[in-house]
């Protein structure tokens, strides 16, 4: 669960100092978000998620002035961009392990995981039985992972124990497991995480700032990338941004500069970085 920060008034003025140095100079900066939780509200169907249109509008604009803007997800690249439905900005899918690049038709995997996908889809075949139906599990084929929701099934205790019981036969056969909002992935065992994605991704790009928001366990991953860019001298400034929820991380808000209020805090956000009126999307200083 993420915490509250302590919770100073939101503050404005911290917001507009955290994004100075990307504002200072767009065309060398760039924007990195993750969807589900921070630029979509969580809804209890996956295939549900939507990004607000003002959101969206603001994004919008941000591409046009930053040099680089890329959505980070755990989806695969293709759903991210039609959730987000924005052809000018580059999604980074599965965990940064699919790039779709600004423009580009097909995404383009890490070999890492091109083997696994068979491996991974028979493993989430052989896991849907009648009794995860019963429960109501909702099983996510995202290519080369597998996921089982069980965000609003009639028992959802019921139907989480019965996800327990698959990641544990996941790892008994090999697979690795990861586990979000009410949702366990399993995955190949290979470095799947939206750090490496990042780094790879912006290794040509010329940049002195980036920002990351994020509001979940894989976002820890996108902190370190930047964290690591920073402490390589490839990147002059990072801003690491939690988008704060009663189900998200702790180490989220405790690892982050700034922590905003969910996804209108994100809108908030995005505001400020196009030098507009933060409103009261609830910025609260991190630390
Ligand atoms: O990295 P993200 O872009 O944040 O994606 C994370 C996962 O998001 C989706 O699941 C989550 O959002 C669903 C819709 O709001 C919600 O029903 C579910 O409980 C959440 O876990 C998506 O389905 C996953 O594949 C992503 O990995």
């Amino acid at each position: 669960m993420t915490p509250a920060r302590p919770t100073a008034d939101a503050s404005d003025a911290r917001l507009a100092e955290a994004l100075a140095p990307l504002r200072a100079d767009p065309a060398r900066s760039a924007v990195l978000l993750d969807i589900d939780g921070t630029l979509a509200p969580i809804v209890r169907y996956a295939d549900d998620a939507h990004v607000p249109e003002a959101t969206r509008t603001l994004l919008i604009e941000i591409a046009r002035r930053y040099a680089v803007v890329a959505c980070v997800s755990g989806r695969r690249a293709s759903d991210a961009r039609r959730i987000v439905s924005i052809g000018t900005i580059s999604y980074l899918g599965s965990h940064g392990t699919e790039l779709l690049r600004a423009g580009a038709v097909e995404p383009v995997l890490d070999p890492a995981v091109r083997d696994w996908g068979r491996r991974i889809q028979a493993f989430g075949r052989e896991a849907d039985n009648a009794e995860l139906r019963r429960l109501r599990v909702r099983i996510e084929d995202k290519g080369s992972i597998v996921a089982f929701h069980w965000r609003g099934a009639p028992d959802e205790e019921a139907a989480r124990a019965a996800i327990d019981t698959i990641a544990g036969r996941a790892e008994q056969s090999g697979l690795r497991t990861h586990w979000g909002r009410k949702v366990l992935e399993v995955r190949p065992p290979v470095r799947m995480d939206k750090g490496a994605g990042i780094q790879r991704f912006l290794e040509d790009a010329e940049l002195d700032a980036a920002m990351y928001v994020g509001d979940d366990v894989t976002d820890l991953d996108g902190f370190r990338g930047l964290g690591e860019m920073l402490a390589e001298g490839k990147l002059r400034h990072a801003l690491r941004v939690c988008a704060a929820s009663d189900e998200g991380p702790t180490e989220l808000a405790d690892e982050a500069d700034l922590v905003v209020e969910g996804t209108d805090g994100v809108r908030a956000l995005l505001e400020a970085l196009l030098g507009g009126d933060a409103g009261d999307g609830g910025a609260q200083p991190a630390g």
